[in-house]
Order: structure tokens, then C-alpha cells, then sequence
């Protein structure tokens, strides 16, 4: 059974840590949880396993895998320090690496402890088939994020537009994905996924909606190539706890944990 630790008990974290805990992620065991304030989480059952503040308690328990679940804060703060442990490292907050020196400082940490840097599909689909694509000459790859007005609360396009009275379509953001990741922290990091598979931070084109009459976060994926085209739409349920991350999320993180323990893989 490889130990799992998992970096962030919210949305994402806590329906992870539930599948794990239940048996439903694969032969992976829940050993921590690193949270920054454990007196919210003193009702859980976490007599099996530990809950804790203590990040050098964390990260003693001889993990073989770190999911973080917990923001672009929590990749700077500790994806090296689980590659040092020797752990995989499974990242959802992937726009960090908008920022090319963390994402090279972990890379080559990954590379040096002989450890992997797993980048779930999470919010989006098709990556697959972009970084297959990308073998061969890739010519274009383009996004278009729409989520209804509530995903939109707490972000900077609460400055721009007054989220409660909007009618029509909104477009917050044209520009590539090394913008769109960084302005968007907690709501587009598809955008880093996708130009990490395909051509990159500065090449892959984004555009950003809010649009109240939609009820699914909605992800639209156009690339062209040597490879031939692919024209993809997502439409992501919001999770009842945060209306910007869709269940798919944890459940992307699911099946990557059961791949890694499986010797049946499909659809990577
Ligand atoms: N790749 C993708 O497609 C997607 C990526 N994401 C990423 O996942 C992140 C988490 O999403 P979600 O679960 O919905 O968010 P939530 O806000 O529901 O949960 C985040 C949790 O992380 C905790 N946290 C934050 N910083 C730290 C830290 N330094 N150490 C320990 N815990 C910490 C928060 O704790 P506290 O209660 O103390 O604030 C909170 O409990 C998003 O911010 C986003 O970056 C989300 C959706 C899709
Ligand atoms: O990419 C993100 O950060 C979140 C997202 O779009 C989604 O859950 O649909």
C-alpha cells in the first residue's frame, strides 16, 4: 500500500480524502493531512489517520505520495519539500507553474530525488490527446472558461462588473495562459494544464467569461496540429462547497491514485 498525504482539506481535499480513507482511490493508504488550522476539523473522524498543522509532522510520515489540494501558496511552499521526502508529487494548483522559476526549481527537484510531478486532468479533458499532439508540430491552442456569476466572487472580476446584476456575457480576461493562470489563481488553472500539455504558457490564446445563464463551469478546448484538430467542450457540475472547482476535480485525483497503483491504465 503506498501512504498518501494530502496538502489541503477543502473542496477537493476532503473528497479525496474520503475516497482514499474508503477504499475507493486504489492500494493507497490515507496517512496525513496538512491543514492550517486543525481546530475546523476537530469533528473528523481522524482516529486512522492524522490531521495536522505540523508540517515537519506531515511530511516525517514517509509518504510515497503528496496530493496538493490547497493553492498556488501551498505549491511554493511545499511541493519542494515533498520531492525531498521523496514523494510524488500530485498537483492540482498546476497555474503555479506560470511562474517559470518554481516550476523549474521543481522540476529539477523532481529529476535530482527521482520522483514524479503528476498533473491530473482535473478540471479539463483532452490532454491526452494535446500532449500527444504536441509530438508532432502543434499550430494552435485556444480555451474559452465560462462559469456562472457565483464562481466569480472573491476574484478580481468582482472589481470589474457587478457580479449580481449581470444579464449578458461577460468577458474578464482575453490574452494567453501565463496571464490568465496567475489573475486567476483558485479559477483557471485549465489554462496551465493545457499549456503544459501543448505549446506553452505564451502561445496557448485564453478567453474568460461570466455568463449568467449557464449553471456548469464551462470549458471549450480548440487545437490544431500536424496531428489533425480536436474541438472539445466540458461542462463541469460545481461542487455545492465551491462554486469554482467542479466535482471532477477530486474525482480526476481519484483515478490517478488508483493508476498508480493499478497495472491497468487507461486514458492518459
Ligand atoms: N487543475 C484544476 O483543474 C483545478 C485546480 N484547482 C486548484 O485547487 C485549489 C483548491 O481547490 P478547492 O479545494 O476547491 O478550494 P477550497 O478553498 O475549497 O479548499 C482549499 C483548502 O486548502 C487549504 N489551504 C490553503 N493553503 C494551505 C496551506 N498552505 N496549507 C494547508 N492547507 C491550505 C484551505 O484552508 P483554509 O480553510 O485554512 O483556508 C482550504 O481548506 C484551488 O485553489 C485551485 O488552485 C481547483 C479546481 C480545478
Ligand atoms: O481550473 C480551475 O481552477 C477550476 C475550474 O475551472 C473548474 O473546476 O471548472
Amino acid at each position: 500500500m503506498k501512504k498518501v498525504g494530502i496538502i489541503g482539506y477543502g473542496t477537493i481535499g476532503e473528497d479525496v480524502a474520503q475516497a482514499v480513507h474508503q477504499g475507493r482511490a486504489g492500494l493507497v493508504q490515507l496517512e496525513a493531512i496538512l491543514v492550517r488550522d486543525k481546530s475546523k476539523y476537530e469533528d473528523s473522524n481522524s482516529t486512522e489517520y492524522l490531521i495536522t498543522e505540523d508540517e515537519d509532522e506531515f511530511f516525517n510520515q514517509n509518504l510515497d505520495i503528496v496530493i496538493e489540494c490547497a493553492g498556488h501558496g501551498a505549491v511554493r511552499k511545499y511541493g519542494e519539500r515533498a520531492l525531498h521526502h521523496g514523494a510524488d508529487l500530485i498537483l492540482v494548483s498546476i497555474g503555479a507553474f506560470a511562474d517559470e522559476s518554481l516550476q523549474k526549481l521543481l522540476r529539477d527537484k523532481a529529476e535530482q530525488s527521482g520522483r514524479k510531478i503528476i498533473v491530473p486532468s482535473a478540471a479539463i479533458g483532452g490532454l491526452d490527446r494535446i500532449a500527444a499532439g504536441s509530438v508532432g508540430p502543434m499550430e494552435e491552442v485556444t480555451l474559452v472558461t465560462r462559469k456562472p456569476p457565483k464562481a466569480w466572487y472573491g476574484t478580481l472580476i468582482e472589481e470589474q462588473v457587478n457580479l449580481a446584476e449581470l444579464s449578458e456575457p461577460y468577458c474578464a480576461f482575453e490574452g494567453v495562459a501565463r496571464d490568465s493562470a496567475r489573475l486567476f489563481p483558485e479559477s483557471v488553472n485549465v489554462s496551465a494544464a493545457l499549456s503544459l500539455a501543448g505549446i506553452g504558457f505564451d502561445k496557448t490564446k485564453v478567453k474568460v467569461y461570466v455568463d449568467p445563464h449557464i449553471s456548469h463551469n464551462i470549458h471549450e478546448i480548440e487545437a490544431r496540429g500536424k496531428f489533425g484538430q480536436i474541438k472539445l467542450q466540458i461542462q463541469n457540475t460545481p461542487s455545492a462547497r465551491n462554486p469554482k472547482t467542479g466535482y471532477i476535480v477530486a474525482m480526476s485525483v481519484i483515478k490517478t491514485l488508483r493508476d498508480m497503483s493499478s497495472s491497468f491504465v487507461i486514458g492518459i
